[in-house]
């Protein structure tokens, strides 16, 4: 099938580059003209293991392509996915002026029976609107569909190309033969339903696992209180088949591009018809908060932070991409810094992403580890990047001025920390805390 994808964020990029290995001929689109110029220089605008690879043989394999003529992609296609990010307005709603603006022009385009497919995360009804700017914009015969997207970032290409499940939501039967024609050798599990359900689980998906998240991060504070260690209650829990071991990691809170946003849009969905989604309020702030824990835990240490140096390492919303949308060390570092200390910081890939988002030149930015670490008051790490788990702690305190760390992704186990003179402070793991201001717990 010959595929036009608009949009050469995350999505699209992936999703177009594995429609290729599979077979099918794919333009990817973007009216950045920069990115669609690296992309044809052989960079590749964002980290993804394994992508710069796949893009480069399916290229020279002649089945993938770039351009910037959104109007010449679409003609050529029998299927255009619109891959346009979705961003949070201020209120929280979802902002569709890259979608509808992307109707317009596929509209403008048309020139014979094409399936649109959505793949932006989109509020329910957003398809039909799609469908209506298509429609006021050609005669052209056209269906469209809803196929969210469930990759996650640093393993997207397993992610696309072994996906739990496809979720296709059409009312037209021939979208539906064609789009699970499309899908059939991914997976088995081939969903197929109305385009607003379609639309909806995408949401409830992500809703239900920042509400797994926010869950255990509670249960973490709990933890700290009462003397237990989450990390062993969450295995626990998880050997229950109906509960999951996936999504039970507490720490600094979830961020990235997605479940932020998403959160946020569903409440707004839901009090548009004026239902108040009480639970997935209290998600978001319970996240909100827990990426303050670090703060407090490092102003108690250290008996406020005015005039401190705290090493940082980790900016990344999470390990293996480079993304720092809504990380949660944008806001720590923001708040470390309200609070007069000096940050040093460092991680593996996203320290220029990083620094170009928070906008701000008082952070002093480090191209290695020990550099962050050196004579600092404390450690934090905010991202379990692999590269930290390979420099001994016995290290750790030798570069540091005192030796306070903290571990707000749980990365280091008992023994490790056993061996060391540090003073250790992790998420939820009472037991494991070293050189303790807090006793442990009277019940
Ligand atoms: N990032 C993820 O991991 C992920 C996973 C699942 C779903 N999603 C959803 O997918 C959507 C895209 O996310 P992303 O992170 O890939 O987005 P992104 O914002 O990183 O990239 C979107 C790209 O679309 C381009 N674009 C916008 N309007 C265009 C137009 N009219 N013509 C051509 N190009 C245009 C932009 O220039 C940009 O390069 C969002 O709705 C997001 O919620 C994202
Ligand atoms: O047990 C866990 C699991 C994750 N996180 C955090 O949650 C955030 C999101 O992680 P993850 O879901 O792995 O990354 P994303 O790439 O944002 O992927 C999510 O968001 C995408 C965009 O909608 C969806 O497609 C994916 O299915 C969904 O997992 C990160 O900050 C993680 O550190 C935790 O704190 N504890």
């Amino acid at each position: 099938m010959k595929i036009a994808v608009i949009g050469t964020g995350y999505v699209g990029l992936v999703s177009g580059v594995c429609f290729s290995e599979l077979g099918n001929e794919v333009v990817c689109v973007d009216k950045i003209a920069a990115k669609i110029e690296r992309l044809n220089g052989g960079e590749v605008p964002i980290y993804e293991p394994g992508l710069q690879s796949m893009i480069a043989s399916n290229k020279e394999a002649g089945r993938l392509r770039f351009a910037t003529d959104l109007n010449a992609s679409v003609k050529w296609s029998d299927i255009v996915i619109i891959a346009v990010g979705t961003p949070s307005l201020p209120n929280g709603q979802a902002n569709l002026g890259y979608v509808e603006e992307a109707a317009r022009e596929i509209g403008n385009a048309m020139n014979g029976y094409k399936i649109i497919v959505t793949k932006s995360t989109v509020p329910v009804g957003t398809n039909e609107k799609i469908a209506n700017i298509i429609a006021n914009h050609t005669e052209k015969p056209f269906d469209v569909a809803s196929v969210p997207e469930f990759l996650r970032e640093g393993t997207a290409i397993q992610d696309t190309l072994h996906p739990d499940r496809i979720v296709i939501g059409t009312d037209s039967p021939k979208a539906r033969e064609r789009l699970v024609e499309l899908h059939k050798s991914l997976t088995p599990d081939i969903i197929v339903t109305d385009i607003r359900s379609a639309e909806m689980i995408k949401y409830a998906s992500n809703a239900f696992l920042a509400t797994k998240i926010s869950f255990i991060n509670e249960i973490a504070n709990i933890c700290e209180k009462v003397g237990a260690d989450v990390t062993k209650v969450a295995s626990g829990m998880g050997y229950d088949k109906r509960i999951g071991s996936s999504f039970l990691k507490a720490g600094i809170g979830y961020g990235g591009s997605c479940f932020p946003k998403d959160t946020q849009a569903l409440v707004q969905i839901a009090g548009q018809m004026d239902y108040d989604f009480k639970l997935l309020k209290s998600v978001i702030e319970v996240n909100r908060d827990q990426r303050l824990n670090v703060v407090r835990k490092l102003e108690s240490l250290l008996d406020g932070l005015a005039g401190t140096t705290i090493g940082v390492w980790g900016l990344a919303f999470k390990p293996d991409t480079d993304d720092v949308r809504e990380s949660p060390a944008l806001e720590i570092i923001a708040a470390l810094e309200r609070r007069g200390a000096q940050v040093k910081a460092y991680d593996p890939i996203a320290g220029d992403n990083f620094r170009e988002i928070y906008g701000s030149n008082t952070v002093i930015y480090c191209d290695n580890a020990k550099e962050a670490a050196w004579q600092s008051d404390a450690l934090c790490i905010l991202t379990e990047w692999q590269e930290f788990l390979q420099i001994p702690l016995t290290d750790i305190e030798g570069w540091l001025k005192l030796p306070y760390l903290i571990d707000g992704r749980n990365i280091y186990d008992e023994g490790q920390v056993a061996n060391t003179n540090l003073v250790y402070y992790s998420v939820g793991r009472p037991g494991m805390n070293r050189g303790a201001k807090e006793q442990a717990p009277v019940l």
